[in-house]
């Protein structure tokens, strides 16, 4: 069934109405978008309605197509507000109802069990990466490149866009941090008996265990320069030279490779050929960080807390627990989560929730300072370790007065544990004055006593 909203209702697209209800029986002309995620809107020009209807279906991972059926929609726009395609009604039924027919076979790969339970999530953001890894995988032919940051399931993605291949071959995956360009990229291209001190054997290397199958390039940022060009005549020509020979062989396979670095920026720095940058980016897949699906992190705790418990169902959490799990940094996004899972399954014992003494101490919301210390030095600055947090607990429903004092809270902990507490070594440090500090610190004892 394709739900079809028509906004205008006027003479123009009542005949629209009449033409694809006409080319598909199953067309159902719906005032809201129904249950099935895709669908169709009809209208002719901006309008509150239309854009009400945007808001109402995007953050709902819902596909709409727009057709415009006269001229004064600004596509641009309507993208911008989250339509999946903005078309022009040209009288062809067939052509828009092709559109709905993919969106609708996309959206029912990413339900599929291979996909959806492999990288598991509700959230709009992870939706919306599964669509695009989805469709270049089953629809599109080349090299597919998973950026993300570590920890967001980019090898699990890797292999679900193997096992779509009709017919797929085995899956070859190298770590490119191990490739060492002293072995000539042996573990590549591999190679003769004799053709460096160790070589006791002929090696076959990646690109031919690939052969039918998926080569997958986990982290291929790293891959060292000298070898780049070689990689690029595989991927190009299907042929390669085993180091210490002289014969091209041949090899076909599709080519996945995954990087947390921004390979644009690597590019330009001369870390990476743009010639092989343009070839293994013909489809883009951006895992989204935890922290850009945060309604994902309790499902998926409480998941995985079972799963480490070996239980069927999900375990449940009291509301502390809850809350303290959902304000945390995961700077290693899922990795962070499931770890953080399986520490507390070690601990949780018995039907009943996690409770507060579940979560190891070092991971309880009043020590959450390892989790976002353990960023790499580049990230930091203030703005970048805030924006995090702040984001979680605003998708938790925090507001900006009680973000501000739990911010001053942590600093003058903070300044008074730096400073021993001296509370005048501490107001000096917060830059304060020390009558100031008192009165802020006996206000909080009057809270913490009424409490
Ligand atoms: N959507 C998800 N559902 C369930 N588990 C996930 C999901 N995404 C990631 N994980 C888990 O997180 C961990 C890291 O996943 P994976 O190795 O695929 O990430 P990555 O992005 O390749 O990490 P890195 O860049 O550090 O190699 C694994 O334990 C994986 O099972």
């Amino acid at each position: 069934m394709t739900w079809l909203v028509d906004l205008d209702e006027h003479a123009a697209s009542r005949a629209v109405v009449r033409a694809l209800r006409a080319a598909d029986p199953r067309t159902e002309v719906v005032r809201a978008p129904r249950a099935e995620p895709s669908g169709l809107v009809l209208c002719s020009r901006e309008s509150a309605a239309l854009d009400e209807l945007l808001s109402a279906t995007a953050g709902a991972g819902w596909h709409v197509i727009v057709v415009a059926v006269e001229k004064g929609l600004e596509p641009w726009s309507v993208l911008a507000r989250g339509a999946a395609d903005v078309l022009t009604w040209d009288g062809d039924p067939e052509a828009v109802l092709a559109r709905v027919a993919r969106a609708r076979e996309v959206d029912e790969l990413v339900r599929a069990p291979q996909v959806s339970a492999t990288l598991r999530g509700s959230s709009p953001a992870l939706a919306a990466a599964l669509r695009d890894l989805v469709t270049a995988a089953r629809f599109a032919r080349g090299p597919i490149l998973i950026l993300g940051e570590t920890g967001t399931g980019k090898e699990l993605a890797a292999r679900v866009a193997h096992r779509m291949e009709s017919g797929s071959g085995p899956l070859v995956v190298v770590d490119c941090t191990t490739v060492v360009p002293s072995l000539s990229g042996s573990e590549l291209f591999g190679h003769e008996k004799g053709a460096f001190t160790g070589a006791v054997n002929v090696r076959i290397g990646a690109c031919a265990a690939a052969n039918g199958g998926t080569l997958m390039l986990d982290e291929v940022g790293e891959l060292p320069l000298e070898l780049q060009s070689e990689l690029l005549r595989v991927v190009q020509e299907g042929t390669y030279k085993r180091v210490g020979s002289d014969t091209w062989h041949t090899t076909r396979f599709r080519l996945v490779c995954a990087t947390n670095r921004d390979l644009a920026e690597e590019v330009r720095a001369g870390r990476f050929r743009a010639d092989l940058y343009h070839r293994i980016a013909a489809s883009t897949v951006r895992m989204p960080p935890l922290r850009d699906r945060p309604e994902d992190v309790v499902p998926l705790f409480t998941a995985f807390v079972a799963e480490a418990e070996g239980r069927r169902e999900p375990v449940r959490l009291t509301s502390w627990v809850e809350r303290a799990v959902r304000a945390r940094a995961y700077p290693g996004n899922l990795r962070d989560l499931r770890q953080l899972a399986q520490r507390v399954a070690a601990r949780h014992v018995g039907p009943g929730p996690v409770t507060p003494g579940d979560l190891p101490p070092a991971d309880r919301p009043d020590r959450a300072g390892p989790a976002v210390s353990a960023e790499p030095d580049e990230d930091r600055d203030l703005g970048t370790l805030l924006a995090r947090v702040v984001r979680v607990h605003l998708a938790a429903g925090t507001n900006l007065r009680d973000l501000r004092e739990r911010v001053a809270e942590v600093a003058v902990d903070a300044a008074l544990s730096e400073a021993g507490g001296n509370v005048r070594a501490a107001a000096v440090r917060l830059g304060v004055t020390d009558r100031a500090l008192h009165h802020r610190l006996a206000e909080a004892r009057k809270r913490t006593a009424v409490s």
